[in-house]
């Protein structure tokens, strides 16, 4: 049978219960150990199966399952959402880096919910993009193929309102398979970012990037 895929759907599981929902007293202590903060960073996520192809193949039932990180993955997550640092990370195939970018992505978007504009999810591919309810680089940064100067980008960029406010809103910046970004594209970025943001002292004026690389995560933060 063909091995599952993900889906874009990975939702935490520490949202704290109302006290209504829970016993009191020693019961509900011991049947409820209190949210810490290692509890956070250690959270369950919920993976729909069966989507993607195999869903599409009707082969498997669409199903949510329960799946706790691993201590590397909660390590990473911890390092990209609490600590807000650029973070790379790589790994052979099937070693869950998929899941753990989506859990990511849930973690960041829970954190930032009343400035959602600031996380900025993206992929090199559209359909690595639309796996993780992203889009692709070009289209978020309205980036032209054909365009060579990044004077010209601007420009263009300044007259394309949407992509103008994604560019100066985003705080936090993942590319998924930035493998498959060139690193003539990859310097534009970075020289578009820095000009626009008026951040000259700052890589990529400022924004924090991720990236999940071709075999793993790469974030810009
Ligand atoms: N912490 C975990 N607990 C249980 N299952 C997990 C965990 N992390 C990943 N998995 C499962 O392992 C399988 C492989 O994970 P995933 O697709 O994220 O790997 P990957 O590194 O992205 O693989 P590839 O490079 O081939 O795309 C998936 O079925 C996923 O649900």
């Amino acid at each position: 049978m063909a091995k599952p895929l993900l889906s874009a759907a990975v939702s935490m599981r520490t949202k704290r219960k109302s006290t209504g929902d829970l016993p009191s007293g020693k019961e509900r202590a011991a049947k409820h150990p209190r949210t810490t903060l290692d509890a956070f960073f250690s959270p369950k996520v919920s993976v729909r199966m069966g989507s993607g192809i195999d869903g599409v193949a009707g082969g498997v039932k669409d199903k949510m399952h329960d799946v706790v990180l691993s201590d590397e993955q909660r390590q990473v997550l911890k390092m990209v959402v609490e600590d807000g640092r650029n973070v790379f990370f790589t790994g052979s195939a099937g070693t869950g880096k998929s899941l753990l970018l989506k859990a990511i992505i849930s973690a960041l978007k829970k954190k930032h919910a009343k400035k959602s504009d600031i996380v900025s999810v993206t992929a090199s591919t559209g359909m690595a993009a639309s796996n993780i309810g992203g889009m692709t680089i070009h289209s978020w940064g309205a980036i032209a193929p054909t365009v060579e100067s990044v004077d010209k980008l601007i420009s263009y960029i300044r007259k394309a309102r949407p992509a103008l406010q994604r560019w100066k809103a985003t705080q936090i910046l993942i590319i998924d398979e930035v493998s498959m970004v060139d690193g003539h594209l990859f310097e534009r970025l970075a020289a578009i970012a820095t000009k626009l943001r008026k951040k000259t002292d700052r890589p990529f004026g400022g924004i924090q990037v991720g990236f999940l690389f071709f075999l793993g995560i790469a974030l810009l933060i």
